[in-house]
Parts: structure tokens; sequence; C-alpha cells
């Protein structure tokens, strides 16, 4: 008889949580034990034995939720965004007392925004500039998104191993906003509109020419491969794991 894994949803009311519980139901490998949302109780997971917990709620209850789970043993991957150097070490410091737990923290699931991410990286050594613009629906509840934000400190990241200088710009006055937000000294801009769902652009520039790296979240379902693959992953990846890229093989 094969074993299913145990999965719960957090935040499985919401855009991306219910797409999420759906999907754990529709897996072979998986059964969704719990399905919880703002009014419910986390220790349903434990009366269920969820072994993972896919946690999709709000910048300011995910740290919660993640302490909750760690102190249970319950592996978690988690998409919500807002995870600052701060929240970073306090659940670090959680996972100290619970070896065995995992947890995947990874601002995008979807294979292409990855992939974005990675060549940004690669990318960003050999152009003068880098700027990050982000577009996505007017009810994002924060700004700029996790992956924006994640995506300008991966360039940053690489400009110092290469020890690029700051990015020129002669701006001598302007609106507040209008040069977007300094994410470690790369620009990132934030568009929220209607009709669109998450996409980003990575704009890198220099002498006479630019390199654009665009990728499109058209479906909520975009997310759903890489949130299955963490929950099956994440048990054998005890500790913190920030980025589903390390749980691919990108070469
Ligand atoms: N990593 C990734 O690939 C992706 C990440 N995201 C991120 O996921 C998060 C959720 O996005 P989205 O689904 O659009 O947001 P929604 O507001 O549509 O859904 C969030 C849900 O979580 C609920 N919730 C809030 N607080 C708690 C809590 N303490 N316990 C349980 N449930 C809670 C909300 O309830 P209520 O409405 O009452 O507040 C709501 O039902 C965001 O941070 C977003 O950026 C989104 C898409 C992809
Ligand atoms: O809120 C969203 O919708 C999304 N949030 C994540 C983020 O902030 O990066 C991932 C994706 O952009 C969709």
């Amino acid at each position: 008889m094969t074993t299913h894994l145990k999965v719960a949803v957090i935040g499985a009311h919401g855009r991306i949580g219910s797409e999420a519980a759906r999907a754990v139901e529709a897996a072979a490998d998986m059964d969704l034990v719990a399905a919880v949302d703002r009014d419910d109780d986390l220790a349903e997971l434990t009366g269920a034995g969820a072994e993972v917990a896919v946690e999709l709620t709000h910048p300011d209850s995910a740290p919660a939720n993640v302490d909750f789970l760690v102190r249970n043993g319950i592996h978690a991957v988690v998409g919500t965004t807002g995870w600052t150097d701060e929240r970073l070490d306090t659940l670090r410091a959680r996972l100290a007392d619970s070896p065995g737990t995992g947890v995947l923290i990874a601002p995008n699931f979807s294979l292409g925004a990855v992939l974005t991410m990675h060549f940004a990286r690669q990318a960003a050594r050999f152009f003068e500039s880098a700027e990050v613009v982000e577009l996505h629906h007017p009810n994002k509840a924060d700004a700029p998104s996790g992956t924006a934000t994640r995506t300008a400190r991966l360039i940053a990241e690489a400009r110092r191993e290469a020890a690029l200088p700051p990015q020129p710009d002669a701006t001598a006055t302007a609106l507040p906003g209008a040069r977007g937000a300094d994410v470690d000294g790369v620009p990132v801009h934030a568009v929220r509109l209607r009709g669109l769902l998450a996409h980003q652009e990575v704009l890198l520039g220099d002498t006479g020419e630019t390199l654009t790296i665009r990728h499109d979240s058209m479906h909520h379902s975009s997310f759903m491969p890489g949130i299955l693959l963490a929950a099956r992953r994440v048990p054998r990846a005890p500790g913190l794991t920030v980025g589903l890229e390390h749980f691919l093989d990108l070469g």
C-alpha cells in the first residue's frame, strides 16, 4: 500500500491558497488533510496529522503561522511574502530547536519566475545598469512584490561579486517615488493594474544595448507544479531554504 503525503493548506480561501488546496486534492500522492483560513484553529493541522503545510496568507500572518508549524514539527512550504532579514533570523532561531523540520520560503513558485531570477543574476555583472519593474493585480497586499525584491537582491549580489560601481543616475530633482524603491542599490518599480495577475521585467542596460527579461503568470495554476514539488521535497530538507531554485537542478 502506498502512503500519501498528508498536506494542509493555510490561507485556503485566498486567491492562491484555494488553487493550492485544489492542486493538493488532485495530486495522486497527497491527501489534503486540512484547509484552514483566518478564523480557523491551527490545531486542526496537528489533529489531522499534517506532515507538510503550505502557507499562503498575508505578510503580517505568515511568521506566527510558520512558528506554529515549526514548534509542532510540521514541514512548511511558504509562499507568503514579506520575509525581512529580521523575520528570517527569528525563524532560524526557532528552527534550531526543531532540527528535523524543513521550511522552504519561496517568493515565487512558477518555473518562469525562478528562471527569470536565475537569468537576471547571471546577466547582472555584464551590464552597467539594472532596474526591475513588477506588475500585479490591484488587490495585492504588498509592494514591491517578494519576487521583485529577491530579484533585485540577487542582481545586487552579482554586482558586488563583480565589483561593479553604483549604477549611474544623474537625477537631480524627482517627485517622491519617481525612481522607484531602492532595493540594495537596484531601483524597483511596482505597477498595480486591474487585468494583470503577476508579471515582471528585468531591464539591463549598457552602451548601445539593452536586455529585457520578462515573465508573465497568466493564472494561479502557474504556481502549482512548484508548490507540489516543494511539498514533496521539503521533508528531506531540514532547516531553512530560501528560493525554489534550491529544489531544482538549474545547471
Ligand atoms: N510564492 C508564490 O509563488 C506566490 C505567493 N503569493 C503570496 O501569497 C500571499 C497570499 O496571496 P493571495 O492569495 O493573493 O492573498 P488573498 O488575500 O487572496 O488570500 C490570503 C488568505 O489568507 C487568509 N489569512 C490571512 N491571515 C491569516 C491567518 N493568520 N491564518 C489563516 N489565514 C489567513 C486571508 O483571510 P482574510 O481575507 O480574512 O484576510 C485570505 O483568505 C501573498 O503574500 C502573495 O504575495 C501569491 C501568489 C504566488
Ligand atoms: O501577490 C501575488 O499575486 C504574487 N505574489 C508573489 C510576490 O509578491 O512575488 C508572487 C507572484 O508575484 C504573485
